[in-house]
């Protein structure tokens, strides 16, 4: 393009006026030289007359306009495409509401996830928990109205936690465990009462209740298993599965992937699943009565069956005393049986805090001698060797917790040791050292310390090796690791069975990759018209 000197030169004392219609600016030269004046690099010519000029200007044809604002507009369109779509914008959720009728209480969970994905199949994670008041539903088989009762706090609370619009359809799940199959067991119609209750209760609730039912204990098993690995991302990315270890009150559930078993051996223990395209052999066995709570009574009926009036007990820190009713202790189906012929109304309790003792009374529970299998975990029940990395959680988490034993690099010697000295230590300086702890809770650490040492290690056959690759778990990526979560999803089909087609760049990115390349085909137009762009000569040319 050429650059044109001014017809406005009026004569030699007046400076020459340079005008450059390509360069942003109009300058006049230090006086004396009037041709290193400009900040634009090249020096110009006359211009021809200004119709001339218009006529010979190819910037100046209408397709070159109308192109270049084209071009324009498009790539402010597509930036602000671009930005718009990059926003974060308000995210709507769904909800789920699954509560847990555990043995020892109940506890309410609401799920959220987000509401645009396709199939519900966006990431589901906790959003709030409430525990409820009291006892589990099975307490309360002689007043069955207060389990609905009890439950209400809780519910009021989720009701707020979900927004109004989504209430309706918002499902929610009441499942029973090992307190309500105990129930059921020893008293069914007191069982029925029990969930009549509760379910009249929940429906006063503007969600959409999809019923009370006990759950089967390879389910309960199962699910844990679904959570945990869910939650840890496993399925999706096809990655080894984490085996699940669970301890309630009532029952204990085991279940894992092993390579040697495919579900022929005992195929009751077989759940097979097809998660994100991957088949699933999960082996999963849970033990009624071996719970913790339900585990201490079986202790204690070992040590009252004679029916005597006190014994010393090697479970309970020195110093402790307490005294048991023998018709609640030996009220519980798990014991009921071994009830003494002849007892008094009680028995007093008096701890020795003894490690080995107690770990020779909790041996005595199990039965390792019958097996009818190639390989059995107790009481006869096949088992294959455990195998892979173990999420434990439930009481395994609180009570290993509370005795600073989740780390379990320590080798299993330390802390059989560790145990000991805790068993040993006085009650008075135990409660001394934890004057916020529940008493009954704190009481039991000893027994339930050393219970889960031998479930894991003489029970489930844990290794040295093994139990290193046990992981005490609370939450997984704040979602409480159990069988709730596993039992929604499979319930709401949110994990699809084959992996979904996802695209292959994620929305921003294609954003962006569509800008850049509008953008860089606007370059090249420009670039294209290179030949008709206006230049300024490199050769000064002096007018
Ligand atoms: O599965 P089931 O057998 O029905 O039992 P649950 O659902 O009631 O079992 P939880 O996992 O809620 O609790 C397991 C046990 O841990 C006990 N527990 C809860 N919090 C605890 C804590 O902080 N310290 C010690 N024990 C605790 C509770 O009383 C139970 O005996």
């Amino acid at each position: 393009m050429l650059g044109y000197l001014s017809h406005l030169e009026t004569g030699q004392t007046n400076q020459p006026l340079y005008l450059f219609p390509m360069c942003p600016h109009f300058h006049h030269p230090p006086p004396g030289n009037p041709l290193a004046s400009t900040s634009c690099p090249s020096v110009c010519l006359l211009p021809p007359p200004l119709s001339e000029m218009k006529e010979k200007n190819p910037w100046h044809t209408p397709v070159t306009i109308i192109l270049t604002v084209i071009g324009v507009i498009a790539i402010v369109t597509l930036v602000t495409v671009a930005v718009l779509q990059n926003k974060p914008i308000q995210q709507k959720y769904k909800y789920g509401i699954v509560l847990d009728a555990g043995s020892s209480h109940t506890a309410v969970y609401i799920y959220e996830w987000p509401a645009e994905k396709d199939n519900n199949t966006g990431r589901v994670q906790q959003k709030y928990s409430c525990k409820v008041k009291g006892k589990g539903i099975s307490s309360y088989a002689d007043e069955p109205q207060k389990a609905g009762e009890s439950l209400r706090e809780c519910m009021f609370e989720a009701k707020k936690q979900v927004p109004k619009n989504r209430h309706g359809e918002t499902p929610l799940y009441l499942g029973a465990t090992a307190g309500m199959r105990l129930l059921n067991l020893d008293d069914s119609s007191a069982s029925n009462k029990v969930f009549q209750a509760v379910e009249e209760a929940l429906q006063r609730f503007p969600f959409s209740f999809q019923g009370a039912r006990i759950l089967s204990g390879q389910e309960e098993g199962a699910f844990g298993w679904v959570t945990i690995n869910y939650l840890s991302d496993r399925l999706k990315q096809g990655l080894e599965t984490t085996g699940a270890l669970d301890l309630g009150g009532a029952s204990t559930q085991i279940s894992f992937v092993s390579d040697s078993y495919n579900g022929l051996e005992s195929p009751k223990n077989s759940v097979n699943f097809r998660l994100y395209g991957n088949d699933y052999h999960v082996y999963t066995h849970s033990f009624l009565c071996y719970g913790k709570d339900q585990a201490l009574g079986l202790a204690l009926a070992h040590q009252t069956k004679s029916g005597p009036r006190t014994i010393t007990d090697p479970c309970f820190h020195p110093g402790y005393t307490q005294t048991k009713n023998y018709s609640i202790l030996y009220d519980s189906p798990c014991v009921s049986e071994r009830k003494p012929q002849e007892a008094p109304l009680s028995f007093t309790l008096s701890g020795s805090g003894n490690f080995t003792k107690c770990h020779e009374v909790i041996k005595s529970v199990f039965d390792f001698t019958s097996c009818n299998y190639s390989r059995c975990s107790f009481n006869g029940v096949f088992q294959p060797t455990p195998q892979g990395s173990f999420g434990a959680f439930s009481a395994y988490y609180f009570v290993m917790k509370f005795l600073n034993l989740t780390d379990t690099s320590t080798s299993i010697e330390v802390v059989r040791e560790k145990l000991m000295e805790y068993c040993a230590t006085p009650w008075t300086k135990i409660v001394k050292q934890h004057p916020k702890v529940d008493q009954k809770y704190l009481s039991e650490y000893c027994f339930s310390g050393t219970y889960i040492l031998t479930l894991l290690i003489e029970g489930y056959n844990f290794t040295s090796e093994t139990y290193s690759k046990i992981e005490f778990i609370k939450k997984i990526k704040g979602s409480d690791a159990g069988w709730t979560l596993g039992y929604m999803l499979n319930l709401t089909n949110m994990i699809p069975a084959e992996a979904p087609d996802s695209p292959l760049l994620p929305h921003a990115g294609y954003v962006s990759i569509v800008t850049i390349i509008a953008i860089l085909l606007f370059a090249l137009f420009i670039l294209s018209l290179r030949p008709v762009w206006p230049t300024c000569s490199k050769q000064p040319q002096i007018v």
